[in-house]
């Protein structure tokens, strides 16, 4: 594919490795890298954690559509999404028809390591946040198959052998 001109979305839960790799993916490709979760701080001018106390998730979820739109819209980005990304229909169409979808799935023990520490997230700041990440996997995983190009396991490896494996497989597409 022609990864100066079309996009690369990056899909998955949280502490899937979004973020991270798709820095490294658009570091390797010289694309431009965006993470939407970043995007809603920065022009909220507030954490996520705020925005979900203040405006509820109901709030957020309206800021992600907003931004999802219009970053989908660019071209030649490496776009990290936040995990609920996929819930919104609108979301989903957007990504699917806007550039290269990968799915980075990752197990709930790696999940929960991952995102242990964090106070970003604040649908785990829950008694429970295995549970939680069980719930969420059980209502959201078929919606990231529906929409992935590609699907690629964040278990095993390192950040950066991980993001050189989705270059080439995007680029001997
Ligand atoms: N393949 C990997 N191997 C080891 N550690 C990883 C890997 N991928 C990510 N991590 C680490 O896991 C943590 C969470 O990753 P990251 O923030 O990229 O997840 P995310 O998918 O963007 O989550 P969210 O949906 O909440 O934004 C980071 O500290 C990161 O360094
Ligand atoms: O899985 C989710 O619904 C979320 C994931 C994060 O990336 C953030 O977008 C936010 O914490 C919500
Ligand atoms: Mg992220």
């Amino acid at each position: 594919m022609k990864t100066n001109k079309r996009n690369i979305f990056l899909i998955g839960p949280m502490g899937a490795g979004k973020t991270t790799i798709g820095k490294q993916v658009a570091q390797l490709l010289k694309m431009e890298f965006i993470d939407a979760d970043q995007e809603i701080e920065d022009r909220a001018g507030a954490p996520i954690d705020w925005i979900f106390e203040l405006e509820g998730e109901e709030g957020f979820r309206k800021r992600e559509v907003k931004i999802i739109d219009e970053l989908t819209l660019r071209q030649g980005i490496v776009l990290a999404t936040g995990g609920g990304a996929i819930v919104a229909k609108e979301n989903r169409i957007a990504l699917a028809g806007r550039g290269a979808v990968v799915f980075l799935e990752t197990s709930i023990d790696q999940q929960l390591e991952r995102t242990r520490k964090d106070k970003r997230r604040p649908l785990l700041q829950t008694d429970d946040p295995k549970e939680t990440l069980e719930e969420l996997a059980e209502n959201r995983d078929e919606l990231y198959r529906e929409i992935a190009d590609y699907i690629v396991s964040t278990d095993r490896g390192s950040v950066k052998s991980v993001a050189k494996d989705i270059v080439d497989m995007i680029q001997s597409d």
